[in-house]
């Protein structure tokens, strides 16, 4: 059975066009897949809809074979620990107000004692904190500032921290580095990739950029216009067979 299974799903906002258009594809333990395709293709909508933030309005979202679609928000609580984000803007993504000991703590105390932990240690929150804050190799000096007080790639850092902190099957990676300049996206990919295989932790990486989705996935989705036009194995990105679609995405980056 598949990690995460999405069958047919369509998707419009009130009165508008179709944003998602019949949108299938499953998602592997431990693997990172990738989804490339140009801005406002639907990429984030996809991804609000894989957080259950938005519903869906035909098709399903199924989670190791439970449908997680269009569920009321009591019935959802046991899933969204298993699904967990770290969006493009870390400024955004963390409350101003909050020390980043207090941001990191919080999915722990939402969620934390269904979250059977493996990898981190909970025994004080002190303690927790610095694993997490290690994890992401930042200092646990960190702990006690607020998100003003750190730099962008430190600010991504912490959020990459708080989704690893319950240990989540999924996190949905929605251009993480764009914010970003070169070397801290390259350094917070690296980051990345090394915690995917030491968490086992599966990966939607979503970028406009098929160069960054070809260096982190093992399997690429390519999207235009709400539908899925092609996916294969990294290998196979300079196959014959790809759609024309990846063909023009991949001449950009040649
Ligand atoms: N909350 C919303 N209400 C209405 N329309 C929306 C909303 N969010 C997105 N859209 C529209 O849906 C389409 C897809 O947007 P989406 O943000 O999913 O694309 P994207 O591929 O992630 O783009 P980008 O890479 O620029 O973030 C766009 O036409 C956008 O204007």
């Amino acid at each position: 059975m598949s990690l995460l299974e999405v069958n047919h799903v369509h998707k419009r906002y009130d009165h508008g066009a179709a944003v998602l258009k019949d949108v299938s594809f499953t998602m592997e333990r431990g693997q990172c897949l990738g989804l490339a395709g140009e801005s406002g293709c639907g990429k984030s909508t996809l991804a609000r809809c894989l957080l259950l933030i938005e519903p869906i309005d035909a098709g399903s979202i199924r989670f190791e074979g439970i449908p997680l679609h269009n569920k009321n928000e009591r019935r959802l609580k046991p899933y969204r620990k298993h699904i967990q984000a770290v969006l493009q803007n870390p400024a955004a993504a963390l409350n101003p107000k909050l020390k980043i000991k207090d941001s990191l703590l919080d999915p722990y105390l939402q969620f934390g004692r269904e979250a059977e932990l493996k990898h981190f240690q909970y025994t004080n929150e002190k303690d927790f904190v610095a694993q997490l804050l290690g994890a992401v190799e930042l200092p646990s000096s960190l702990a006690d500032r607020y998100p003003h007080e750190l730099s962008g790639g430190q600010k991504q850092r912490v959020t990459i921290a708080r989704a690893i902190s319950i240990e989540p099957a999924v996190i949905i990676l929605d251009e993480p580095t764009s914010s970003l300049d070169v070397l801290s996206q390259a350094a917070v990919l690296g980051l990345l990739d090394r915690l995917r295989k030491q968490l086992g932790t599966s990966y939607l990486f979503i970028s406009h950029d098929l160069s960054a989705v070809y260096a982190m996935s093992q399997q690429v989705m390519v999207m235009r216009e709400g539908t899925i036009v092609d996916r294969f194995a990294k290998e196979q990105l300079f196959a014959e067979e790809r759609h024309p679609y990846t063909k023009e995405l991949i001449s950009m980056f040649e």
